[in-house]
């Protein structure tokens, strides 16, 4: 299904929640949202699934103008952060539900299975939600909606609660679905690996306004503006004065850009941070605090050297 979002708006009382938003998605793109809290990512996804009426615009599903039409005739599956179980069915009986007219019994058996393997769930398929974690909850509302193959999947932080290694196993679940069966998909995110792990595109959002869409690679390598560039990447650039490299205006310097070990500028180290295959380093630099990746441990307190390859800007001092 394809989706257009032509210029959007919605406010409560004096916030502006969307601005303007436009925005074109392909049919089968797996589309992230990635912003701030308040950015305005979820009220996005209730607008495109029907749970929230707009104030300005249109919203277009396959060509259909849906903009007054009500979220159950919409052919959109959601997960939510809160994601909503029924609490006196079991885990197999939550997942068969929504496909009890699409197949047999023994069909929708079968797939609740093999999802609940792959989401490692499939001991848990007889017990009820009240007797569940948290993150066992998530999943399993999660393969309740991959159960249903739907046109347009829309998706709110759906791996929140869950840990660290659950998040990679299930991150890859979905995209492997989404890639099998073409499914459109707008996934919200202020997981910044998330995105850039999953995204056909991302666009990046602040205040209401849609500030940057494209590939991870084009937002990563080009950013917009001085709020992408201390918004994307992981971490993402650090903002300074660019005095120190004879540049007016501030600039945003990405830490695998930054050579320790030459050149004629010189830092302090104030904190390193181990991250396995190399180290974060903070380097004082006139008061100010800059992010560099660096081969080895180096010691707090040590004057170091180092070069600048590549910095994007400059912008405004004033903003
Ligand atoms: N029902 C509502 N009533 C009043 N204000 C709301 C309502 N829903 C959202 N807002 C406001 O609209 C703005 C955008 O909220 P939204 O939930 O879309 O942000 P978000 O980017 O999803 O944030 P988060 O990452 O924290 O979930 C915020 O300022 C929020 O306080």
């Amino acid at each position: 299904m394809s989706v257009e979002i032509k210029g959007v708006s919605k406010r409560y009382g004096k916030v502006v929640a969307l601005d303007e938003i436009k925005l074109s998605i392909e049919k089968g793109e797996f589309f992230v949202i990635l912003g701030p809290s308040g950015s305005g990512k979820t009220t996005l996804l209730r607008v495109l699934a029907g749970l929230e009426t707009v104030d300005r615009g249109e919203i277009i599903l396959d060509g259909r103008d849906v903009t007054r039409v009500p979220a159950s005739r919409r052919e959109v599956a959601m997960v939510f952060q809160n994601y909503a179980l029924y609490p006196h069915k079991t885990v197999m009986e939550n997942l068969t539900m929504p496909v009890e007219s699409e197949m047999s019994r023994e069909e929708a058996r079968e797939l609740a299975e093999s999802i609940a393997r792959k989401l490692n769930i499939a001991e848990l398929l007889n017990r009820y939600p009240n007797e569940l974690s948290g993150g066992q909850q998530q999943r399993v509302a999660l393969a309740r909606a991959l159960m249903k193959r739907p046109k347009l999947f829309l998706m709110d932080e759906p791996l929140s609660n869950l840990d660290a290694i659950q998040r990679i196993s299930a991150r890859k679940l979905i995209k492997d679905i989404q890639r099998d069966n073409s499914i459109t998909t707008v996934y919200v995110t202020h997981d910044q690996v998330e995105a850039m792990a999953l995204a056909d595109r991302v666009g990046i959002m602040d205040s209401g306004r849609l500030i940057q869409v494209g590939t991870p690679e084009e937002v990563y390598n080009n950013v917009a503006n001085d709020f992408v560039a201390s918004f994307f990447g992981n971490p993402p650039m650090s903002l300074l004065s660019g005095e120190f490299l004879g540049i007016k205006g501030r600039i945003g310097i990405r830490p695998e850009d930054v050579v320790i070990g030459e050149g004629e500028l010189r830092g302090r180290v104030s904190e390193v941070e181990f991250w396995g295959d190399r180290y974060l380093v903070y380097l004082e630099i006139n008061g100010s605090e800059m992010r560099a990746f660096h081969g080895s441990r180096l010691r707090v307190g040590e004057q170091v050297r180092f070069t600048v390859r590549r910095y994007s800007g400059p912008w405004d001092d004033g903003k």
